[in-house]
């Protein structure tokens, strides 16, 4: 054994034992709330301070290079605490999506996955691969939608047993199976998957060529890779302080080591040897009603009735409420210590995600599809 796979070995048992320590050993049947409130308080503690430890408002070079080295257990700790609060406020697909007028919540949710399904260009029986898999929700309507087979890889313990348990619950365990493991470095065999596509999960690596050339390494020759990228537009300038300040805030409130331009992620794909067949930012498009719309608080966005209590929880005002909430709870000693540190990183991603995305200055749609040459030149 070499000394990086005893590492990485050695990585993933203390993950799985923090894991079992924190959430128990009954994950999948609570969610949100519920799951919230049944956290050991010193496990809880602990996740919240090796989230925190690495974001203390600096944005030099040596502070960004530790993010970035701390990578793996810093997105690992990152979704250890957010995920229950993604659960309760948006659901069990950790995505943005476009809305069309009188279109519902869930409705342009799961659009927005069977447009990256279709562009990937996936058929029945394809043995398809999701990068960053979340509990599993985009996974679970592609499968349903296409008929194909996936395995969703994720590096957090807890959200592979969720997404294993929802799976099962919907009876798609012939379809879907979640696997624990890091995309920068993939346990599968070369050329074993006829589709790859990624929702919102790349943005976490610590270099795009790192994730990107794994996925060109498990694709099948001639098999295609769709992905929602988060990226800074070509308006962002990195030395203006503003950009910076709105590019911070995504950072430390959504766990990214590094926020990268669209180009950056463009040429990452061309460098591992893509194909890049479609470069396409969704949020250009001239839709009525902005992807970001549930985060702003403005009631004319909603578009449906049923969609009320979901805005009501990701509004400024819901957003405040939780956030008292948490507060008294732990004051209490009902919710764990660090908790409202938590909903306070929180507010901070969806302050720094609207003003992105209203300055065009970010998208999480940032849409590429690349196809891996049949003749395989680059592995
Ligand atoms: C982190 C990445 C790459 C993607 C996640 C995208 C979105 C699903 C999340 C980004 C900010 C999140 C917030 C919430 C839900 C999930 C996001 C929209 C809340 C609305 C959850 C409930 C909390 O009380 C407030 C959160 C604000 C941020
Ligand atoms: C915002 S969530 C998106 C999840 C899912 N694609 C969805 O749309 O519901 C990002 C996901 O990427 C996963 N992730 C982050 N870094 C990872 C890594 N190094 N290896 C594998 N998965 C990772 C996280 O654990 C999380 O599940």
């Amino acid at each position: 054994m070499t000394s990086t796979t005893q590492d990485t070995s050695e990585l993933r048992r203390r993950q799985a034992q923090f894991t079992e320590e924190l959430h128990g050993d009954d994950i999948g049947s609570k969610s949100g709330l519920s799951a919230f409130l049944s956290k050991n308080k010193s496990a809880q503690k602990e996740a919240v301070a090796k989230y925190l430890r690495n974001w203390d408002g600096k944005t030099d070079k040596e502070a960004e290079n530790r993010r970035l080295e701390d990578y793996n257990e810093g997105t690992h700790s990152y979704y250890n605490v957010v995920t229950d609060f993604y659960e309760y406020g948006w659901g069990t697909s950790f995505h943005f999506s476009r809305f069309y007028k009188g279109e519902n919540f869930n409705a342009s949710v799961a659009r927005h996955e069977h447009y990256l399904a279709y562009k990937a260009g996936i058929q029945e029986g394809d043995l398809v691969l999701d990068v960053g898999c979340g509990v599993g929700g985009p996974a679970s309507e592609i499968a349903r939608f296409t008929g194909c087979n996936i395995v969703g890889l994720n590096n957090n313990d807890y959200q592979v047993a969720k997404a294993n348990w929802n799976a099962k619950r919907s009876n798609l365990q012939n379809q879907l199976q979640f696997v624990k493991g890091d995309f920068m470095s993939m346990d599968f065999d070369d050329n074993t998957f006829d589709k790859v596509y990624a929702i919102e999960a790349t943005c976490h690596a610590p270099k795009l060529e790192g994730v990107y050339g794994e996925i060109y390494r498990v694709l099948k020759p001639g098999g295609t890779f769709a992905v929602y990228e988060w990226v800074m537009s070509d308006n962002y300038d990195e030395s203006n302080a503003e950009h910076r300040r709105i590019a911070y805030e995504i950072e430390v409130g959504d766990g990214i080591p590094k926020m990268y331009p669209a180009q950056v992620a463009r040429d990452a794909l061309k460098n591992v040897g893509f194909d890049v067949t479609l470069a396409r930012d969704l949020a250009e498009e001239q839709d009525e009603v902005p992807w970001y719309y549930p985060l702003t608080g403005e009631w004319k966005y909603v578009q449906t009735i049923g969609d009320l209590a979901t805005f009501f929880r990701t509004s400024f005002i819901g957003r405040k409420f939780t956030t008292f909430m948490v507060y008294l709870m732990e004051l209490l000693g009902i919710a764990p210590q660090g908790s409202t540190k938590v909903t306070l990183a929180l507010e901070e991603a969806a302050v720094g995600i609207v003003a992105g995305g209203r300055s065009k200055l970010f998208t999480p749609m940032m849409l590429f599809v690349a196809r891996k040459p049949n003749d395989n030149k680059h592995v």
